[in-house]
Protein backbone atom coordinates (compact mmCIF):
# COMPACT_ATOMS: atom_id res chain seq x y z
CA UNK A 1 0.00 0.00 0.00
CA UNK A 2 1.47 3.28 -0.89
CA UNK A 3 1.69 6.62 1.38
CA UNK A 4 -1.73 8.09 -0.84
CA UNK A 5 -3.69 5.08 -0.60
CA UNK A 6 -2.76 4.46 3.30
CA UNK A 7 -4.54 8.52 3.75
CA UNK A 8 -7.27 7.75 1.73
CA UNK A 9 -8.12 5.14 4.26
CA UNK A 10 -7.62 7.09 7.41
CA UNK A 11 -9.62 9.77 5.94
CA UNK A 12 -12.51 7.72 4.52
CA UNK A 13 -12.78 5.31 7.89
CA UNK A 14 -11.67 8.50 10.03
CA UNK A 15 -9.77 6.33 11.99
CA UNK A 16 -5.89 5.73 12.20
CA UNK A 17 -6.06 3.29 14.97
CA UNK A 18 -3.66 0.09 14.44
CA UNK A 19 -4.31 -3.00 15.85
CA UNK A 20 -1.70 -4.89 17.68
CA UNK A 21 -2.34 -8.57 17.11
CA UNK A 22 -0.04 -9.91 20.20
CA UNK A 23 -1.80 -13.02 21.58
CA UNK A 24 -0.54 -14.62 24.53
CA UNK A 25 -1.29 -18.19 24.17
CA UNK A 26 -2.04 -18.00 28.26
CA UNK A 27 -4.17 -14.94 28.19
CA UNK A 28 -6.51 -15.99 25.54
CA UNK A 29 -9.91 -17.26 26.48
CA UNK A 30 -9.71 -20.73 27.83
CA UNK A 31 -13.27 -22.13 25.34
CA UNK A 32 -10.50 -21.53 22.00
CA UNK A 33 -7.85 -23.47 23.32
CA UNK A 34 -9.94 -26.81 22.55
CA UNK A 35 -9.93 -25.16 18.72
CA UNK A 36 -7.39 -26.32 16.28
CA UNK A 37 -5.27 -23.77 16.15
CA UNK A 38 -5.80 -21.34 19.03
CA UNK A 39 -4.04 -18.51 18.08
CA UNK A 40 -5.59 -17.97 14.59
CA UNK A 41 -9.18 -18.46 15.99
CA UNK A 42 -8.62 -15.80 18.51
CA UNK A 43 -6.89 -13.37 15.89
CA UNK A 44 -9.66 -14.01 13.77
CA UNK A 45 -12.50 -13.04 15.98
CA UNK A 46 -10.34 -10.26 16.96
CA UNK A 47 -9.70 -8.99 13.53
CA UNK A 48 -13.54 -9.74 12.25
CA UNK A 49 -14.53 -7.69 15.16
CA UNK A 50 -12.37 -4.45 14.85
CA UNK A 51 -11.90 -4.00 11.45
CA UNK A 52 -14.60 -1.93 11.00
CA UNK A 53 -12.99 0.59 13.96
CA UNK A 54 -9.16 0.10 12.50
CA UNK A 55 -7.11 1.02 9.17
CA UNK A 56 -3.97 -1.51 9.98
CA UNK A 57 -2.95 -4.82 12.18
CA UNK A 58 0.43 -5.01 14.04
CA UNK A 59 0.91 -8.40 14.52
CA UNK A 60 4.39 -8.85 16.86
CA UNK A 61 6.70 -11.43 15.65
CA UNK A 62 7.87 -12.36 19.47
CA UNK A 63 4.29 -13.77 20.03
CA UNK A 64 4.38 -16.40 17.11
CA UNK A 65 8.13 -17.11 17.05
CA UNK A 66 7.47 -18.64 20.94
CA UNK A 67 5.62 -21.47 19.61
CA UNK A 68 8.18 -22.47 17.05
CA UNK A 69 6.56 -23.43 13.84
CA UNK A 70 3.26 -23.41 15.41
CA UNK A 71 3.31 -20.10 16.37
CA UNK A 72 4.57 -19.02 12.33
CA UNK A 73 1.68 -20.72 10.59
CA UNK A 74 -0.50 -18.76 13.03
CA UNK A 75 0.81 -15.69 11.58
CA UNK A 76 0.99 -16.96 8.04
CA UNK A 77 -1.93 -17.91 8.16
CA UNK A 78 -3.94 -14.43 10.14
CA UNK A 79 -1.56 -12.45 7.26
CA UNK A 80 -3.26 -14.62 4.31
CA UNK A 81 -6.92 -14.04 6.08
CA UNK A 82 -6.20 -10.39 6.37
CA UNK A 83 -4.95 -9.91 2.87
CA UNK A 84 -7.72 -12.40 1.48
CA UNK A 85 -10.59 -10.59 3.73
CA UNK A 86 -9.40 -7.07 4.52
CA UNK A 87 -6.54 -5.84 1.70
CA UNK A 88 -7.28 -1.86 2.51
CA UNK A 89 -6.11 -3.22 5.84
CA UNK A 90 -2.12 -2.23 6.03
CA UNK A 91 0.19 -4.83 7.68
CA UNK A 92 3.45 -4.10 10.00
CA UNK A 93 5.42 -6.84 10.81
CA UNK A 94 6.50 -5.81 14.05
CA UNK A 95 10.01 -7.87 14.15
CA UNK A 96 12.29 -5.58 14.71
CA UNK A 97 14.51 -6.98 12.49
CA UNK A 98 18.31 -5.03 10.83
CA UNK A 99 21.56 -6.88 9.84
CA UNK A 100 24.61 -6.71 7.93
CA UNK A 101 23.56 -6.28 4.30
CA UNK A 102 23.43 -9.81 2.90
CA UNK A 103 21.05 -10.65 6.33
CA UNK A 104 18.61 -7.61 5.96
CA UNK A 105 18.10 -8.51 2.23
CA UNK A 106 16.66 -11.73 3.91
CA UNK A 107 14.77 -10.55 6.61
CA UNK A 108 13.38 -8.23 3.81
CA UNK A 109 12.83 -11.32 1.09
CA UNK A 110 11.00 -13.09 4.37
CA UNK A 111 8.76 -10.77 4.88
CA UNK A 112 7.87 -8.44 1.89
CA UNK A 113 8.24 -11.41 -0.50
CA UNK A 114 7.44 -14.46 1.17
CA UNK A 115 4.83 -13.27 3.66
CA UNK A 116 4.15 -9.96 1.32
CA UNK A 117 3.31 -7.74 4.27
CA UNK A 118 3.24 -3.79 3.72
CA UNK A 119 5.45 -2.73 6.90
CA UNK A 120 8.19 -3.92 8.73
CA UNK A 121 9.90 -2.33 11.99
CA UNK A 122 13.35 -2.15 11.10
CA UNK A 123 16.26 -1.17 14.25
CA UNK A 124 18.45 1.16 13.17
CA UNK A 125 21.70 0.65 15.36
CA UNK A 126 23.75 -1.06 12.63
CA UNK A 127 23.18 2.06 10.80
CA UNK A 128 22.71 2.45 6.70
CA UNK A 129 23.42 -0.93 4.93
CA UNK A 130 21.67 -2.74 7.43
CA UNK A 131 18.32 -0.89 6.80
CA UNK A 132 18.21 -0.15 3.09
CA UNK A 133 17.72 -3.64 1.74
CA UNK A 134 14.23 -3.84 3.58
CA UNK A 135 13.27 0.07 1.21
CA UNK A 136 14.08 -1.63 -2.17
CA UNK A 137 10.58 -3.07 -2.73
CA UNK A 138 7.85 -0.50 -4.14
CA UNK A 139 5.13 0.22 -1.82
CA UNK A 140 6.88 -0.98 1.22
CA UNK A 141 7.43 0.44 4.26
CA UNK A 142 10.46 0.47 6.81
CA UNK A 143 9.20 1.79 10.10
CA UNK A 144 12.12 2.50 11.71
CA UNK A 145 12.46 2.78 15.84
CA UNK A 146 13.12 5.99 16.62
CA UNK A 147 11.93 6.85 20.14
CA UNK A 148 10.53 3.87 21.80
CA UNK A 149 7.83 3.93 24.54
CA UNK A 150 9.99 2.06 27.28
CA UNK A 151 12.01 3.52 30.01
CA UNK A 152 14.73 2.21 28.47
CA UNK A 153 14.51 4.40 25.64
CA UNK A 154 16.43 7.31 27.79
CA UNK A 155 19.84 4.85 27.83
CA UNK A 156 20.84 5.14 24.36
CA UNK A 157 18.10 7.27 22.60
CA UNK A 158 17.56 10.57 24.64
CA UNK A 159 21.10 10.98 25.72
CA UNK A 160 22.77 14.05 24.00
CA UNK A 161 25.84 14.92 21.94
CA UNK A 162 28.09 17.68 22.62
CA UNK A 163 26.06 19.59 20.88
CA UNK A 164 23.15 18.67 22.33
CA UNK A 165 21.53 16.82 19.58
CA UNK A 166 19.34 13.30 20.98
CA UNK A 167 20.64 10.04 19.40
CA UNK A 168 17.03 9.75 18.40
CA UNK A 169 16.80 12.75 16.63
CA UNK A 170 20.39 12.00 14.77
CA UNK A 171 18.91 8.55 14.17
CA UNK A 172 15.84 10.81 11.86
CA UNK A 173 17.83 12.85 10.35
CA UNK A 174 20.30 10.52 9.24
CA UNK A 175 17.87 8.05 7.84
CA UNK A 176 15.88 10.51 5.72
CA UNK A 177 19.02 10.35 3.47
CA UNK A 178 18.36 6.25 2.91
CA UNK A 179 14.18 6.78 2.52
CA UNK A 180 11.86 8.82 1.73
CA UNK A 181 8.22 9.83 3.47
CA UNK A 182 6.99 7.42 0.82
CA UNK A 183 8.46 4.61 1.94
CA UNK A 184 9.73 5.27 5.63
CA UNK A 185 7.77 6.05 8.92
CA UNK A 186 9.37 6.21 12.49
CA UNK A 187 8.08 4.27 15.88
CA UNK A 188 7.60 6.98 18.55
CA UNK A 189 6.42 5.88 21.55
CA UNK A 190 2.58 7.54 22.87
CA UNK A 191 4.21 7.65 26.23
CA UNK A 192 6.65 10.49 25.03
CA UNK A 193 3.88 13.06 24.49
CA UNK A 194 6.40 16.33 25.23
CA UNK A 195 9.06 15.12 22.50
CA UNK A 196 6.34 14.87 19.31
CA UNK A 197 7.00 18.63 18.85
CA UNK A 198 10.81 17.80 18.88
CA UNK A 199 10.25 15.17 16.71
CA UNK A 200 7.67 17.31 14.23
CA UNK A 201 10.95 19.69 13.67
CA UNK A 202 12.93 17.23 12.27
CA UNK A 203 10.41 15.00 10.38
CA UNK A 204 7.45 17.23 9.55
CA UNK A 205 5.73 14.87 7.19
CA UNK A 206 6.75 11.27 7.58
CA UNK A 207 3.87 9.02 9.29
CA UNK A 208 4.83 8.07 12.95
CA UNK A 209 3.76 4.59 14.06
CA UNK A 210 2.41 5.37 17.59
CA UNK A 211 2.75 2.10 20.03
CA UNK A 212 2.15 2.59 23.74
CA UNK A 213 -1.86 3.99 24.51
CA UNK A 214 -4.20 1.79 26.45
CA UNK A 215 -1.73 -0.52 28.46
CA UNK A 216 1.58 1.89 28.66
CA UNK A 217 -0.64 4.67 29.37
CA UNK A 218 0.16 6.86 26.42
CA UNK A 219 -2.17 10.14 25.55
CA UNK A 220 -4.27 10.13 22.55
CA UNK A 221 -4.56 13.95 23.13
CA UNK A 222 -0.88 14.79 23.49
CA UNK A 223 -0.18 12.54 20.40
CA UNK A 224 -2.33 14.15 18.21
CA UNK A 225 -1.95 18.03 19.47
CA UNK A 226 1.81 17.53 18.85
CA UNK A 227 2.40 14.80 16.47
CA UNK A 228 -0.74 15.38 13.62
CA UNK A 229 0.31 16.19 9.98
CA UNK A 230 -2.40 17.78 7.51
CA UNK A 231 -2.49 14.15 6.25
CA UNK A 232 -2.83 12.63 9.91
CA UNK A 233 0.52 11.39 9.78
CA UNK A 234 -0.35 8.67 12.38
CA UNK A 235 -0.98 5.13 13.26
CA UNK A 236 -1.70 5.20 16.64
CA UNK A 237 -1.31 1.37 18.44
CA UNK A 238 -2.79 -0.58 20.96
CA UNK A 239 -2.73 -4.17 21.64
CA UNK A 240 -3.35 -5.17 25.20
CA UNK A 241 -5.93 -2.61 26.09
CA UNK A 242 -7.76 -4.25 22.68
CA UNK A 243 -7.50 -7.56 22.56
CA UNK A 244 -7.66 -8.28 26.08
CA UNK A 245 -10.43 -6.06 26.92
CA UNK A 246 -12.61 -8.88 27.60
CA UNK A 247 -10.88 -12.29 28.37
CA UNK A 248 -14.30 -14.18 28.48
CA UNK A 249 -16.38 -15.79 25.87
CA UNK A 250 -17.71 -11.80 24.83
CA UNK A 251 -14.21 -11.09 23.86
CA UNK A 252 -14.61 -10.16 20.48
CA UNK A 253 -16.90 -8.09 21.22
CA UNK A 254 -15.14 -6.28 24.13
CA UNK A 255 -12.04 -5.60 21.70
CA UNK A 256 -14.48 -4.07 19.26
CA UNK A 257 -15.80 -1.78 21.83
CA UNK A 258 -12.61 -0.83 23.08
CA UNK A 259 -11.61 0.17 19.27
CA UNK A 260 -14.45 1.79 18.95
CA UNK A 261 -14.06 4.31 21.57
CA UNK A 262 -10.61 4.78 19.88
CA UNK A 263 -11.93 5.44 16.84
CA UNK A 264 -14.82 7.96 18.22
CA UNK A 265 -11.42 9.73 19.71
CA UNK A 266 -9.54 9.39 16.58
CA UNK A 267 -12.41 10.77 14.62
CA UNK A 268 -12.68 13.91 16.44
CA UNK A 269 -9.00 14.87 16.53
CA UNK A 270 -9.47 14.57 12.50
CA UNK A 271 -12.93 16.49 12.72
CA UNK A 272 -10.65 19.08 14.72
CA UNK A 273 -7.33 18.50 12.10
CA UNK A 274 -9.92 19.77 8.78
CA UNK A 275 -11.40 22.65 11.31
CA UNK A 276 -8.28 24.04 11.23
CA UNK A 277 -6.68 23.16 7.33
O1 LIG B 1 7.71 -1.28 17.53
C1 LIG B 1 6.72 -1.31 18.26
O2 LIG B 1 5.61 -1.53 17.81
C2 LIG B 1 6.87 -0.89 19.67
C3 LIG B 1 7.77 0.10 19.92
C4 LIG B 1 7.78 0.76 21.16
O3 LIG B 1 8.49 1.71 21.38
N1 LIG B 1 6.93 0.32 22.12
C5 LIG B 1 6.06 -0.73 21.92
O4 LIG B 1 5.27 -1.04 22.83
N2 LIG B 1 6.06 -1.39 20.71
C6 LIG B 1 5.19 -2.56 20.47
O5 LIG B 1 3.83 -2.11 20.45
C7 LIG B 1 2.98 -3.04 21.12
C8 LIG B 1 2.38 -2.36 22.35
O6 LIG B 1 1.48 -3.20 22.98
P1 LIG B 1 0.48 -2.72 24.14
O7 LIG B 1 1.29 -2.05 25.18
O8 LIG B 1 -0.12 -4.01 24.60
O9 LIG B 1 -0.54 -1.81 23.49
C9 LIG B 1 3.85 -4.25 21.43
O10 LIG B 1 3.79 -5.14 20.32
C10 LIG B 1 5.24 -3.67 21.53
O11 LIG B 1 6.25 -4.60 21.22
Amino acid sequence: MNRQQLIKQIFDKKSFLCVGLDPDIKKIPPHLLHEEDPIFAFNKAIIDATAPYCVAYKPNLAFYECRGVEGLTSFEKTVSYLKAHYPNHFIIADAKRGDIGNTSAMYAKTFFEEYDVDALTVAPYMGEDSVTPFLEYEDKWVVVLALTSNKGSHDFQLTEDKNGEKLFEKVIKTSQSWGTDQNMMYVVGATQGNMFEAIRKVAPHHFLLVPGVGAQGGSLQDVCQYGMTKDCGLLVNSSRGIIYASQGEDFADAAAKSAMNLQQEMEKELERLSSRK
